[in-house]
């Protein structure tokens, strides 16, 4: 995968060198009699026969390909929106590099809002699995992209034994490939590009006609339209994730409870 995520992989090495420092892991058993139980975003993802497609909303600032988003920024403003509007989940970008995301403001969601929580990050290192339990995320990311195929298999493993749903986000047919033979339970395809950041809706309906029975698949980035949900339903998808096109006024009146 091209320069950008490189790049991003990079800062991320020295982020995780420090975080080592702190021992998550041990933090993590020490407290972890007293920390309450995930809320299953599997579960909360999971679309019946003629239900609507499920709305994970992004709670996000800033990003690389579109620099700051929101000047004022209130994560908790955001998530009573987006909750408001009938969100089934929530993803909080904690990447503060590229994102200007915090572990905060993903704390401050959790502890606010019953529905579940996906940590929103660049995750290379067993160390970022435990804290992103200990912040109080109820799932992780995990980018086939950004790991060797033994490492994305392990923190999956690593995460479900400590109470944490994985969502595995792929590009293309060779990494959905790859998420599937490691037992991923969630695929999300990511439609942008990390090359150029050019995003193609096409490459979700493309992989979804690849993705088994009993997978929960989720079409991310670049949806702003009610007819871009739409086509991601009628393609079969679980759920959208979506973060700037909720800033807008189109998607915060779809209806995304109603089917
Ligand atoms: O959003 C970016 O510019 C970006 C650049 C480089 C790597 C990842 C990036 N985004 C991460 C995401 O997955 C999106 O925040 C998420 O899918 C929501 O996308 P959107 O609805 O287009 O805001």
């Amino acid at each position: 995968m091209g320069t950008y995520l490189t790049k991003i992989l990079d800062v991320k090495a020295d982020e995780v060198s420090r975080l080592k420092q702190q021992a998550p892991d041990r933090r993590y058993r020490e407290c972890e009699h007293d920390l309450s139980a995930s809320r299953g975003m599997y579960a909360a993802l999971s679309r019946g026969e003629g239900e609507p497609l499920r709305l994970i909303a992004e709670v996000k600032k800033a990003s690389p390909s579109r620099g700051v988003l929101v000047e004022h920024f209130d994560p908790l403003e955001l998530a009573r929106r987006y909750a408001d509007i009938g969100a089934s989940a929530f993803s909080v970008l904690t990447d503060r590099d590229f994102f200007q995301g915090a572990n905060d403001y993903l704390s401050t969601v959790s502890r606010e809002f019953d529905l579940p929580v996906l940590r929103k990050d660049f995750i290379v290192d067993e160390s970022q699995v435990y804290e992103a339990r200990l912040i109080g995320a109820d799932a992780i990311l995990l980018i086939v992209a950004a790991l060797d195929p033994l490492q994305l298999e392990e923190y999956i493993q690593l995460a479900h034994e400590i109470g944490l749903d994985v969502l595995v986000e792929v590009h293309d047919e060779r990494e959905l490939d790859t998420a599937l033979e490691r037992h991923a339970r969630m695929v999300g395809v990511n439609n942008r590009d990390l090359r150029d950041f050019s995003v193609s809706l096409d490459t979700s309906l493309r992989l979804r006609s690849r993705m088994p029975e009993g997978i929960i698949s989720v079409a991310e980035s670049g949806l702003k339209r009610q007819a871009d949900v739409l086509m991601m339903q009628e393609a079969s998808f679980d759920a959208v994730l979506i973060g700037e096109g909720l800033l807008g006024d189109e998607l915060q009146r779809f209806t995304w409870k109603q089917p």
